[in-house]
């Protein structure tokens, strides 16, 4: 593994030293508009060597070393973000044009943004989407009227930023943007060029040094629910990440923001009066009057319904501001507390469909294949990790009903980070899953480069290591004994093996691929054919499959991270296949 990563990376290095001899309008020219019969195949290579070329920003020593020195001094990130812009070609009074909605939030940031994009997609506004993390490929944060941009843009927008970039690095230490960086400009770029109406932009980290930040006017602004994620960058209390978040706010620019505990409320209330925002609280959904039936969501769970009222506030908001620019903006009734409850208005009919019909994958997603349900949720943080239980809970029951007999449930868990994963693990419990199984976010141990999902920032050894320290912690917490009999096997070659634990309900495998086939193994061979034989992915394995045999129904909750979400869709999930 270590291997091809290495290998990635050099790849990347050759690929820039290809870029420092070649005249860049001539590549670009040659590689767009051929249109020989290799078109389809150059167009391929060219759109995996942009992602390579993209991840060597990852670990880009000179990028790393800004980024360590600037968290010190935090007010220095939007000031190098800017020299970044400029070096591309793009001058920060642009993204003006981009008519933005700017929305952070500890959680529910990307789902209210969906909801937001879908809602003015269904008025006729092109629009355009920036998120983050991806769930496949990298292309997916960047949306152009709701679909991740096509690989053949990606690659020719992505050679163009890049190149300005690469041609100015000489006067300027050396210096490339790092990954995130590089995106967001990338993102701004293709926005402009490709003309959107309007511009839903997600905050990375944060919200005051967050490079998305380097926006001067957003039409409006959103902070969805607020919560403890990303301490180490933002801060360990409620009340620091809420002051962090609040830093999108911007003179006279309106900003909603869903109900939030009194700490960090007062925190956003002082925030707003002191940067001169009207600040104004969303409604429940309950409180917007229905014409006839209650609003439906397209994103199951209850913790959706926040995420609603702040998109309809959002969306009614830049409607407002932008299609009828007489109209001043209200100011929240009490000023000396610097904000107001919003309104409840009547959401218009396309509105309501808007909500109706987002999707947003990953997110509290049921995914058929098979005999096997899968209930996909990145819930990743305690507080998310609690509203996928009760989503969970409450939408596998329904399922269970409906099957017909026993149904056998699985976890399919990983977590990254700083995450707590113990804490996370202890929420789950309540759901009584019969196997408990971990992998880390690779998504198959012995494949090509899929450079998309490549994480350089963690080793492969590390990764297994928590998968490991996952499994204890769930034994632990169901009462089960610690037996040593979990073992991290490294071949010769570098490929690891994680050998599952014997007599326990717990396994452990080395990539996602390998944890689908023993749920699809187990399954199919010994459920759809009772008189084959199972072919074990290990023999250890097949002896839990067991239990398996007797099932009308495989329920796996997938949860704890996004990537390890991504990666099972990118395996079960056609519309995910590129
Ligand atoms: N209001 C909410 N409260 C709790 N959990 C939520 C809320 N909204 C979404 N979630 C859950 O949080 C996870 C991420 O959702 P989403 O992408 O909408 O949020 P996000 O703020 O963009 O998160 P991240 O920064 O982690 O990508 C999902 O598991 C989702 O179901």
């Amino acid at each position: 593994m270590m291997v091809r990563f290495s290998r990635v990376l050099e790849r990347g290095s050759v690929f820039a030293a290809f870029l420092r001899q070649k005249d860049w309008s001539s590549k670009f020219t040659t590689v767009k508009y051929s249109s020989t019969k290799a078109e389809p195949r150059l167009h391929r290579m060219e759109y995996q060597d942009a992602v390579c070329t993209l991840n060597t920003l990852q670990t880009n020593a000179c990028a790393l070393e800004q980024v360590r020195r600037e968290r010190g001094h935090p007010q220095l990130q939007l000031q190098a973000m800017r020299g970044f812009l400029e070096r591309a070609g793009l001058v920060v009074e642009e993204l003006d044009h981009l008519n933005i909605i700017h929305v952070t939030g500890t959680k529910g940031k990307g789902s209210t943004c969906a909801f937001t994009e879908h809602i003015l997609r269904s008025y006729g506004f092109r629009t355009g989407f920036y998120s983050s993390p991806h769930l496949v490929e990298v292309r997916e944060r960047i949306r152009i009227n709701g679909k991740p941009i096509g690989k053949e843009l990606f690659t020719k927008y992505f050679w163009q930023v890049y190149g300005r970039l690469y041609e100015t690095k000489d006067t300027h230490g050396g210096s490339m943007p790092a990954y995130f960086r590089f995106l967001t400009i990338l993102a701004f770029h293709v926005f402009l060029q490709e003309k959107v109406d309007l511009a839903v932009i997600e905050v990375g980290i944060g919200g005051a040094y967050d490079c998305t930040n380097i926006i001067r006017r957003p039409w409006v602004c959103g902070i969805a629910s607020l919560g403890i994620d990303h301490t180490s960058i933002l801060g360990d209390t409620i009340e620091k990440i809420a002051w962090q978040k609040g830093g999108i706010f911007k003179p006279g620019v309106p900003a909603f923001t869903v109900k939030q505990p009194d700490g960090p409320m007062m925190v956003l209330k002082e925030r707003a009066k002191e940067i001169g925002c009207p600040l104004w609280v969303c409604p429940e959904l309950e409180e917007y009057p229905a014409d006839s039936e209650p609003l439906r969501l397209g994103l199951a769970g209850h913790h959706q319904r926040s995420n609603a009222s702040l998109a309809l506030q959002l969306s009614h908001s830049w409607l407002q501001r932008r299609c009828l620019p007489d109209q001043s903006i209200p100011s929240p009734a009490d000023e000396s507390k610097g904000v107001s409850p919003a309104a409840g208005f009547q959401p218009s009919p396309i509105m309501a469909k808007g909500l109706e019909d987002t999707e947003w994958p990953g997110r509290t997603q049921t995914l058929k294949h098979g005999p096997v349900t899968y209930f996909l949720d990145g819930a990743h943080t305690t507080r998310s990790m609690l509203a996928c239980v009760s989503w969970f809970s409450k939408v596998a029951s329904q399922h269970e009903r409906t099957t017909g007999g026993p149904v056998v449930r699985v976890l399919l868990f990983n977590a990254t980070g700083e995450r707590d994963s113990a804490a996370m693990l202890k929420l789950l419990v309540p759901c009584h899953f019969d196997f408990a199984v971990f992998c880390p976010n690779i998504t198959e141990a012995i494949a090509s480069c899929n450079a998309d999902q490549q994480n350089f920032n963690v080793s492969v050894e590390n990764m297994l290591t928590r998968c490991l320290d996952n499994q204890r912690s769930w034994r632990l917490l169901n009462g089960q004994e610690e037996k040593p009999g979990a073992q991290l096997l490294i071949s010769r070659d570098a490929l690891p093996l994680v050998a599952a634990e014997r007599c326990s309900k717990t396994l452990v495998f080395p990539c996602i691929l390998s944890a689908l086939q023993w749920l699809s193994q187990g399954r199919d061979s010994v459920l759809a054919h009772p008189d084959k034989r199972v072919i074990p992915v290990k023999p250890s394995v097949t002896a839990k499959a067991a239990p398996l045999r007797d099932a009308a129904g495989i329920h796996v909750l997938v949860a704890g991270s996004l990537h390890l979400v991504g990666g099972v869709l990118k395996h079960l999930d056609p519309s995910f296949a590129s």
